[in-house]
């Protein structure tokens, strides 16, 4: 659900893929469909789910590039629907738009696409994946896998049986901030566990969250990584404090971000011992396979006396 699709520079292009119909739902029995008030459907475990655990693997229905130029994407996205089984079509008209009146095709795919590549313009749109609704304290995740054309939902914390399944559509900042992005490209009033805190509950999570956004920014600051490598692995130290807190103990893919900054400023200082752990860690934590390894790293260089390779 990333409305990240407002630069027109790459020619807008759909690409089908192969294997999509309306069979393609995966036969993990982890979650359903169900209505939740004022959400419309929403995806709820079936049973507890594993912190770590793969909920659902599944193939877009196409993937799309260029969301900014409405009018040819909406021609093109009709060119291609037409292309697929009646009920794969239906499947797609089926899914929330946000955007009805105004753009009938190009609407569900803004309301419904997640990220597809590492460029924020590609993105997928999925029969089941599409019905995950959102939380700013998400119990999952999505990942994409490019090797197979799949995108994959990975739980972040455990999740239990008749709980809501939910990933983040925001990208980060103040609630009132995430509010105002959330209400714009979504049409809703985010109502979730860290929106409805109380003043004082919202307040702090706005602080960490400032905080969040300036080390990150501080931290790819390429001259400060030049002049003050030390500097920045503080920050990256902080950050992950401030991420496990804010996140309560499961930061997900902001994880592999971190280590992968990490890395990339040893590397720049030739310190190859702490890049090629950091490297290895953000690989781990990308893969989301291995959160209790992840928590067990956590442990290891926060606790005193720690020997494993640290920040600082
Ligand atoms: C990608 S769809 C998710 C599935 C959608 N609920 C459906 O019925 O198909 C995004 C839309 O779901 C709804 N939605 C998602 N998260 C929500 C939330 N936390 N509270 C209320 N509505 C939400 C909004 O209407 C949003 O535009």
């Amino acid at each position: 659900m990333n409305n990240q699709f407002n630069k027109p520079e790459i020619p807008p292009t759909i690409q089908v893929m192969p294997g999509t119909d309306a069979t393609s739902e995966p036969n993990l029995p982890l979650y359903e469909k169900q209505l939740m008030p004022g959400k419309g459907q929403a995806l709820v475990a079936r049973s507890n789910i594993t912190k770590g655990q793969l909920i659902l693997s599944e193939k877009p229905f196409f993937t799309t590039t260029n969301l900014a130029n409405t009018a040819i994407m909406e021609k093109q996205i009709s060119i291609e629907l037409q292309k697929l089984p009646k009920e794969t079509q239906r499947q797609f008209l089926s899914l929330h738009n946000n955007f009805p009146r105004k753009h009938p095709f190009s609407g569900i795919v803004r309301t419904n696409a997640l990220p597809c590549s590492s460029e924020p313009q590609i993105g997928g749109v999925y029969p089941t994946i599409s019905r995950i609704n959102h939380s700013c304290l998400p119990n999952a995740h999505s990942s994409w896998d490019s090797a197979s054309g799949h995108e994959n939902i990975y739980a972040v914390r455990s999740i239990r049986a008749g709980e809501e399944i939910t990933i983040a559509y925001d990208h980060g900042g103040t609630s009132d901030e995430r509010r105002r992005y959330l209400k714009d490209g979504f049409g809703f009033d985010c109502d979730c566990v860290i929106c409805s805190r109380n003043p004082e509950g919202l307040k702090r999570s706005d602080e960490r969250r400032r905080i969040i956004q300036r080390l990150d920014a501080a931290i790819g600051n390429a001259a400060r990584v030049m002049y003050h490598p030390k500097d920045c692995l503080g920050d990256c130290q902080v950050l992950l404090q401030t991420l496990e807190e804010e996140y309560e103990g499961s930061p997900g893919a902001y994880l592999a971000r971190l280590y992968y900054d990490a890395f990339q400023i040893s590397v720049a200082h030739f310190d190859l011992a702490r890049a090629a752990t950091f490297a290895e860690r953000s690989y781990r934590a990308r893969r989301a396979a291995c959160w209790f390894w992840v928590d067990e790293e956590m442990e290891e260089f926060e606790g005193p006396g720690a020997e494993g390779v640290g920040f600082g």
